[in-house]
């Protein structure tokens, strides 16, 4: 059975200040992916990958179809159903770090780790390693990162988003604003993680990175509903 089935997916936004038009963005959206493999997202600006990713990990509703995360319908789950699967299963790594004020760096990264229950010792070594292979300069790990630059900033989320145990992982432009020395060092991460049996979703706009760590690309301007139409 794959971690992530999506089949059938429609989805509409209504513009509640146009007067409640209803804009079609997606219809027929079927995609799977298995334990171990990375699956690109791919199609033109405004395609919908961004949407289909919000819509697979609970926060956009959908108007049709399933979305089974380990056999389970996100589409139809309850608000606590998805919040389990987020803790257990399923982790989704954006591009931009939600900051939240006095929080260091290491406890950032380490929290969704003792939220899976393990120690936070533990779990703040693991948080201090991945932001040294990351190359965060460590007189950093202790700083809330406010004030970090851009890709400072991303590679604490990207820190954050690897260091749980959850078996999908939806990662949404993980090398955005990186140098090439730390876009290695998270290509290495995502062929660790589909090593270990993950399942990752992701959307890279980097040509050479998807050519390196995708298995397949789906190209999701076929789930336009001019197409499908
Ligand atoms: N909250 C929203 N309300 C209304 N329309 C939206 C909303 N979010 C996205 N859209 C529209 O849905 C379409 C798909 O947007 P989406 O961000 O998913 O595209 P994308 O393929 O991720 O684009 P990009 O590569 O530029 O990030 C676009 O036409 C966009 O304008």
């Amino acid at each position: 059975m794959p971690i992530l089935d999506v089949a059938d997916l429609a989805k509409s936004f209504v513009l509640h200040n146009r007067g409640g038009v209803r804009l079609p963005v997606m219809r027929g959206a079927s995609l799977t992916v298995e334990a171990g493999e990375c699956v690109g997202l791919v199609g033109a600006s405004g395609a919908g990958k961004s949407t289909l990713m919000r819509m697979i990990y609970g926060n956009y509703g959908s108007d049709g179809g399933r979305i089974l995360v380990d056999g389970i319908d996100v589409a139809t789950a309850d608000p606590r159903t998805v919040l389990r699967l987020r803790r257990e299963v399923m982790g989704y790594v954006s591009q931009f770090l939600r900051v939240v004020p006095r929080v260091s760096a290491e406890e950032i990264v380490a929290e969704l780790a003792i939220a899976e229950g393990r120690p936070a010792e533990d779990a703040l070594a693991e948080a201090r390693a991945l932001l040294a292979r990351l190359n965060l300069p460590e007189r950093l790990w202790g700083l809330p990162p406010a004030t970090f630059s851009g890709g400072e900033q991303q590679r604490v989320n990207v820190a954050r988003g690897f260091i749980t145990g959850h078996r999908l992982l939806l990662v949404d432009e993980p090398t955005a604003s990186l140098d090439a020395t730390n876009r290695e060092v998270v290509m290495e991460l995502i062929e660790e993680k589909k090593r270990a049996g993950v399942a990752i979703l992701g959307i890279f706009h980097d040509e050479p990175v998807r050519a390196r760590v995708c298995d397949r690309l789906v190209d999701v301007t076929g789930f336009a509903p001019a197409v499908a139409a």
